[in-house]
C-alpha cells in the first residue's frame, strides 16, 4: 500500500487519547500525520487482529498501538489508543460491528468495561436485583443497545455500575440505560431515545457497507494535522465542532424546502445546530465576496458570542460569508439607511416604562397604570401596526386580558400619540418602533423587488427592461438564508422584516429557540407573519450542558405550570417532553438565611468554597441591579474579584460574574449562585396585583417569572447553589423549600 488514506477518528476515542500522558499524545499526533499519508508504510507494523480483515494494530511508539477498524481499502477508522500489553492480551475482547438499529459503527473494549463495572463502588455490595433483566435481551437489542454489552447489562445492580458502563459504552447504549434508570418506560425510551436515531425501515441499510455506517456514526475524517490536536487540546470546548449527536447532524445537513424550527430544552445543542448550520449553508454557495447568510439572534453579546463560534467552527472563510449581527442593530441599519440624519437615542422596554411612569406623573393621569399602556402600547398599536385611531378602535386585542370600552380606547389612544410625542420631543426611540419601522421599510422593499421581478418575466428577460432609478430594478433580497437564535424572543415585527429580507423557497429561515426560555413577552403566531413552518419543525432533547439533577430541578420548576402555556411559536404549544441528560453530579443545594445582608455573606461563602475552579466559571444571579451591587461589595469586602454584566456585557471578564437573571440568557457557567429566590423579588411583588384586576395578565406574568428562574437554573454545568431570605419562593416548592426546614 502506497498514497494516502482517509483517517477517520471515532467519538470516544479522543477522550481515551486525552487520558494518556503527554509524550504518548504526541506520538499519537504524529502516527495519525503519517498514517494518512502512507498506512502501508513498514513503521506501523500493520497487524490484522482477527482473520475478517477489519480490526487492525499499528504501532504507535514503542509502547502503544492504534486499533484501527477498515472500512474500505483506504478508509481507516481509528477506534482507540492501547498499550501493547493490552492488546495482546485482550484482543479477543473488543467488539465492533454496526448497530442493527442505529446503522452505526460501534466498538466497545470489553475487557475494559467488565473491569471499570467491576471497580464501580456498588458493586462490592451484596447482589441485588438486576436492573434490566426483566427486558431480556430481545428487548434491550430492540433499544439499539450494543449487542456484545447485553451479557454485561443483563447483570448490572446499581446506578454507579450502570454510569461505568456508560462511560465506555457506544454513546447510544449510554443514552437508553440511563434514561431506563430515571424510570421511564421501555415505549418511552424506544420513542424518545431511539427512534429519533433509528435507521428508518425503508431506508434499508447494507450491514456490510460499513463506510456508509461510518456516515451515520459519530466520527470525525481527520482533515488536516490540526484537526486531531484541537479535538484533544480543546476537549469539551472543542467536542462540538466534530461530534454533533445524530439528531443534531441530521438537521444541520437536512433540504428544506421552506422555513424550518428547532426547539429543544436548555443546553441541548441549538445554537451549536444553528452554527453548523451556517457553515453548511456557506459551504454550498459558490465562490464570491458576498455575505449571503444572515446570523442574528437577540442581543449584542449573544451576537459577538455567535461570531466567535463561528470562527472556531469554520474560521474566517466562513465568517466572511455570514453576517452576525443582532436583530435590533439590524433594525437600526434598515431604518438608518433609509434616513441617515435620524440621530435618536435607543431605548429599550424598562426606559420606555419608565417614560410611561413619568408621562402618567406628569399629566396627573391616574385611571390607567403604565404597565398596562406599555404593553398595549407594544403588543397591539406597535405590534399590529395600528397607525391611526379609528384603526385602534376596530383592532384585535387577543390574549390582553381585560377588554376595552370605545371610550377608554379613545383614552389609551391620546395618551399613546402624548407618548409618542414625549418621545419625538426628547430625541428618543425604543427598539420596538425601530424594529416596526424596519419592518414596513423591508416590506416596500420587497414589494419593489417582487414588482420589477414580475415585469422583468412578462417581459420575456431583464435585457428587456427599461430601468426606472428607484424603481427598485437595482434593489435585491439582501439575503439568501437567514439563521436566527434566541427565536422565542423576537417580536412580530422582527418577524416580518426578517421575512421580507430573504425570498421565500427552500432553506430560507432556520430558527432556534425554546418557549419555556422565553422572558421577554413576545408571543408570535410564525404563520401569521408568513413563516410557514408546519412540517418542518423539530426537537432536541438531549442536554449536553446540565447534569441530570439540575436539570430535573429547573424542569420541576416549571411542571407546576400547565404545559399548555407553552407555546411552539406557531398557535401550537411546546413541551419539554423527554428532555434529558446523561450527565451526573450533586443535587442543586437549596439554602436559607435569614436576611438579605446574611446571604450576601453566605455567598461569599460559597465562592470561596469553589476555590477549585477559576473564578471566570462562576456566577451569581440575582433578582435586581440593586442587588447586584451589593454582592460585588461583598464580594470585594472578602477579597473576592467581580465584574457586573451590563446590557452591554462584561466589562472586564474577571473574577465572578455577577448579573441579574435577564443577563444570563444564552451564557453557561460551570457553577452558579442563585440568589434572592424569595416570594416578593421571585415572582417580584407587584405581579400578583393583576390576580384580581387581570388575570391573563397574571399568568403570563408568572410565566415569564418562572421562566426567568429556569433559565438561570439551566445555564449551569455542574452545580447550582439557590438562595433565599424570608419566604422561598413559590416556584421552589416542588424542590422542597420552606422554612420550617
Ligand atoms: N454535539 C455536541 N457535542 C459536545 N458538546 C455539545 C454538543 N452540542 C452541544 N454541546 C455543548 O452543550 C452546551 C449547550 O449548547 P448550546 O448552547 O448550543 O445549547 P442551547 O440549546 O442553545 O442552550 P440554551 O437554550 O440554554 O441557550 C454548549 O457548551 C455546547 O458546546
Amino acid at each position: 500500500m502506497t498514497g494516502g488514506a482517509t483517517l477517520r477518528l471515532l467519538d470516544k476515542a479522543d477522550k481515551e487519547i486525552a487520558a494518556l500522558d503527554r509524550t504518548t499524545v504526541e506520538a499519537v499526533y504524529r502516527f495519525q500525520r503519517d498514517f494518512r499519508k502512507n498506512p502501508g508504510a513498514g513503521v506501523f507494523h500493520l497487524r490484522e487482529l482477527r482473520d475478517d480483515g477489519r480490526l487492525f494494530s499499528a504501532r504507535v511508539d514503542q509502547d502503544h498501538r492504534a486499533l484501527l477498524l477498515r472500512l474500505a481499502a483506504d478508509d481507516w477508522l481509528l477506534v482507540s489508543v492501547q498499550h501493547r500489553d493490552r492488546v495482546k492480551q485482550h484482543a479477543d475482547r473488543l467488539a465492533y460491528g454496526i448497530n442493527q438499529v442505529t446503522g452505526a459503527i460501534e466498538y466497545v473494549d470489553l475487557q475494559a468495561v467488565e473491569e471499570d463495572v467491576r471497580d464501580a463502588p456498588d458493586a462490592q455490595q451484596p447482589v441485588e436485583e438486576p436492573l434490566f433483566a426483566h427486558y431480556g435481551a430481545e428487548r434491550l437489542a430492540e433499544l439499539g443497545v450494543a449487542e456484545p454489552l447485553i451479557p454485561i447489562v443483563l447483570k448490572l445492580t446499581s446506578d454507579d455500575e450502570v454510569r461505568a458502563l456508560a462511560k465506555y459504552a457506544p454513546r447510544h447504549t449510554g443514552e437508553v440505560l440511563l434514561r431506563l434508570r430515571d424510570g421511564y418506560s421501555y415505549e418511552d425510551v424506544k420513542e424518545q431515545v431511539t427512534a429519533p436515531v433509528a435507521v428508518k425501515k425503508e431506508d434499508e441499510f447494507d450491514a456490510e457497507d460499513w463506510q456508509s455506517a461510518a456516515g451515520r456514526s459519530q466520527a470525525v475524517v481527520i482533515t488536516d494535522d490540526e484537526s486531531l490536536q484541537s479535538i484533544i487540546e480543546e476537549r469539551d470546548f472543542g467536542r462540538w465542532k466534530v461530534f454533533l449527536h445524530p439528531t443534531q447532524e441530521k438537521l444541520v445537513r437536512r433540504e428544506y424546502s421552506g422555513p424550518a424550527r428547532v426547539s429543544g430544552g436548555p443546553g441541548t445543542g441549538k445554537t451549536i445546530v444553528a452554527l453548523h448550520r451556517v457553515k453548511h449553508l456557506v459551504d454550498r454557495l459558490g465562490p464570491g465576496h458576498t455575505k449571503p447568510v444572515l446570523l442574528t439572534t437577540f442581543n449584542k453579546n449573544l451576537a459577538a458570542d455567535l461570531r466567535a463560534r463561528l470562527l472556531a467552527l469554520g474560521g474566517p472563510e466562513t465568517v466572511a460569508r455570514v453576517d452576525i449581527v443582532h436583530v435590533d442593530q439590524l433594525a437600526t441599519r434598515v431604518v438608518r439607511e433609509a434616513d441617515p440624519g435620524n440621530a435618536k437615542r435607543r431605548i429599550d422596554d424598562s426606559q420606555a416604562l419608565r417614560e410611561w411612569r413619568q408621562l402618567l406623573v406628569e399629566s396627573g393621569e391616574n385611571r390607567w397604570d403604565a404597565e398596562f399602556l406599555s404593553d398595549e402600547w407594544n403588543q397591539v398599536i406597535l405590534g399590529q401596526a395600528v397607525r391611526s385611531r379609528s384603526d385602534y378602535f376596530v383592532v384585535r386585542r387577543a390574549g390582553r386580558g381585560r377588554t376595552l370600552s370605545r371610550a377608554e380606547r379613545a383614552q389609551v389612544w391620546q395618551l399613546a400619540e402624548r407618548f409618542t410625542q414625549r418621545l419625538e420631543l426628547k430625541g428618543l426611540e425604543t427598539h420596538r418602533q425601530v424594529a416596526e419601522r424596519a419592518a414596513r421599510l423591508e416590506l416596500d422593499r420587497k414589494t419593489k423587488i417582487d414588482r420589477r421581478q414580475q415585469q422583468t418575466d412578462e417581459r420575456g428577460g431583464l435585457a428587456n427592461v427599461h430601468v426606472e432609478s428607484g424603481s427598485g430594478a437595482f434593489l435585491r433580497y439582501r439575503y439568501r438564508h437567514i439563521v436566527v437564535d434566541e427565536a422565542q424572543d423576537l417580536s412580530a415585527a422582527h418577524w416580518k422584516m426578517l421575512r421580507a429580507m430573504v425570498p421565500a423557497g427552500p432553506n430560507d429561515i432556520f430558527l432556534v429557540g425554546d418557549t419555556h426560555q422565553r422572558i421577554y413577552d413576545n408571543q408570535v403566531t410564525l404563520g401569521s407573519l408568513g413563516i410557514n413552518i408546519r412540517g418542518r419543525s423539530s426537537r432536541l432533547t438531549l442536554s449536553y450542558r446540565t447534569t441530570w439533577e439540575i436539570l430535573r430541578d429547573a424542569t420541576k420548576v416549571m411542571d407546576e405550570a400547565a404545559e399548555a402555556d407553552y407555546d411552539d411559536l406557531d398557535g401550537g404549544t411546546d413541551s419539554l417532553k423527554g428532555y434529558r441528560s446523561v450527565l451526573h453530579g450533586r443535587r442543586p443545594a437549596l439554602h436559607r438565611a435569614d436576611s438579605w445582608d446574611e446571604t450576601l455573606d453566605a455567598i461569599a461563602d460559597q465562592v470561596k468554597a469553589w476555590h477549585d475552579i477559576p473564578r471566570e466559571s462562576v456566577a451569581v444571579c440575582v433578582p435586581t441591579n440593586d442587588m447586584a451591587s451589593d454582592v460585588e461589595q461583598r464580594l470585594a469586602r472578602h477579597g473576592i474579584t467581580s465584574t457586573v454584566m451590563t446590557r452591554d456585557g462584561l466589562p472586564r471578564n474577571e473574577g465572578v460574574h455577577i448579573g441579574t437573571m435577564y443577563r444570563f440568557k444564552g451564557l453557561e457557567y460551570q457553577r452558579m449562585i442563585i440568589a434572592g429566590v424569595s416570594e416578593g423579588l421571585v415572582p417580584r411583588s407587584a405581579v400578583d396585583a393583576w390576580q384580581r384586576t387581570d388575570p391573563l395578565r397574571h399568568r403570563r406574568e408568572l410565566q415569564r417569572a418562572r421562566s426567568l428562574l429556569f433559565v438561570a437554573a439551566t445555564r449551569a454545568r455542574d452545580a447550582l447553589a439557590i438562595f433565599w431570605h424570608g419566604e422561598p419562593s413559590r416556584f421552589l416548592a416542588p424542590l422542597g423549600a420552606s422554612n420550617r426546614a
